[in-house]
């Protein structure tokens, strides 16, 4: 992937679609704020909205004027996407349709498969080929893979989907079950796809002070099957059971740590990303499947290699991947 030196950009230009939506108005001022790009980094806000949005959009734009962040260079509304993807360096794409009751799965496709269809198209026509993009609107890693079909231009290596949010969720549930602060635990992972299906593994788990395997501190495999993976499995449901919303803070929290980290390197750390799977761990290419990865300074990154996976994690990993390929032959037959 060519490279981004992103001290080295006067101004970065950032596009968020859906931007006058729940993630929207808790990300913009996060980026707009620094959190995302790193301090001292002046941005451009390309926000993005359907057109019976746009008058809640410009309230947002008015609102992020208001805040007088010193790093904010400017701030466009657009309701054209080809427009902002114009020499765009970093495209959040957060805009999709959400799933109303009754709605099937694939009914969620096929809405959603047009809009990154669309996207896709855009990007293709007028961005940069070194555009860093992060599918967020669900189903985010089919949306991914439909995204890049329609941008062949842009490097694969260059579309991500977002699971930093799972990550971030089972790394604060493995600190809450070990009575640690987060900054102990290392090494999570999160396979496969941001849905019910994905893996969230602590077998290559590591926490200060604590010497067992992490598998057994936290309780065993029993704990593990019938407690953890379906706990953080279900959290988006359960926060939407709880707040009649889906995530949204937590959401743009991990949209940031996600570019923070592809920006500036994870060091000798790992993160959880979705990528395009390249035969690693036995998972073949043709999905967006959500790996382990180590980023660079600059914007490069390698999926890690050589991580333990055993009988019980493959089982959970095929079963992720089944639903993606499902997911990939239902996106196939609607466009
Ligand atoms: N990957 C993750 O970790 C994760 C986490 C939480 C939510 N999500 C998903 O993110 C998406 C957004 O969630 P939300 O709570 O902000 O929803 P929301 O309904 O509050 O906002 C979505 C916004 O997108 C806009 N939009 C729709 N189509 C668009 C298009 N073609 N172009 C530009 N904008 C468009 C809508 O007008 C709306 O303002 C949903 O699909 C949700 O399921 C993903
Ligand atoms: O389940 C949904 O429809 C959205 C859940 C959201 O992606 C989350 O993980 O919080």
């Amino acid at each position: 992937m060519d490279g981004m030196d992103i001290g080295s950009k006067g101004v970065v230009r950032v596009v968020v679609t859906g931007a006058a939506g729940q993630i929207g108005y808790s990300l913009v001022p996060l980026i707009a704020g620094g959190k995302m790009l790193g301090p001292g980094v002046k941005v451009e806000l390309r926000l993005v909205e359907i057109p019976p949005a746009m008058g809640a959009l410009e309230g947002v734009k008015m609102e992020l004027e208001d805040c007088a962040f010193p790093l904010l260079d400017k701030v466009v509304c657009t309701s054209d996407a080809a427009e902002a993807f114009v020499d765009v360096d970093i495209c959040i794409l957060v805009g999709a349709f959400p799933r109303k009751a009754g709605m099937e799965r694939k009914d969620l496709l096929a809405k959603n498969a047009a809009i990154f269809k669309a996207q896709g198209e855009a990007l293709n026509s007028v961005a940069s080929p070194n555009v860093k993009v992060v599918v967020v609107g669900n189903p985010a890693n089919t949306n991914a893979l439909i995204l890049s079909t329609f941008a062949p231009n842009v490097p694969k290596s260059n579309i991500t989907a977002l699971t930093r949010l799972d990550h971030n969720r089972l790394k604060a549930m493995v600190a809450l079950k070990l009575d640690k602060n987060v900054t102990y635990v290392d090494g999570a992972v999160i396979w496969g796809n941001h849905s019910a299906t994905q893996f969230p593994d602590v077998l290559n788990c590591k926490v200060d002070g604590i010497s067992d395997p992490i598998r057994e501190a936290v309780g065993g495999e029993a704990y593990l099957r019938d407690e953890l993976i379906p706990k953080i499995q279900k959290r988006g449901a359960a926060i939407i059971a709880a707040r009649g919303l889906s995530s949204a803070m937590s959401a743009a929290n991990a949209i940031c740590d996600h570019m923070n980290d592809w920006l500036h390197g994870t060091g000798d750390k790992y993160v959880s990303m979705a990528v395009f799977a390249d035969g690693s761990y036995g998972i073949s290419e043709g999905i967006v499947y959500s790996m382990p990865v180590r980023t660079m300074k600059g914007g490069s990154y390698e999926i890690v290699q050589g991580l333990t996976v055993d009988a019980f994690s493959q089982e959970y990993m095929k079963a992720t991947e089944a639903e993606l390929r499902a997911e990939r032959e239902d996106a196939l037959s609607i466009l």
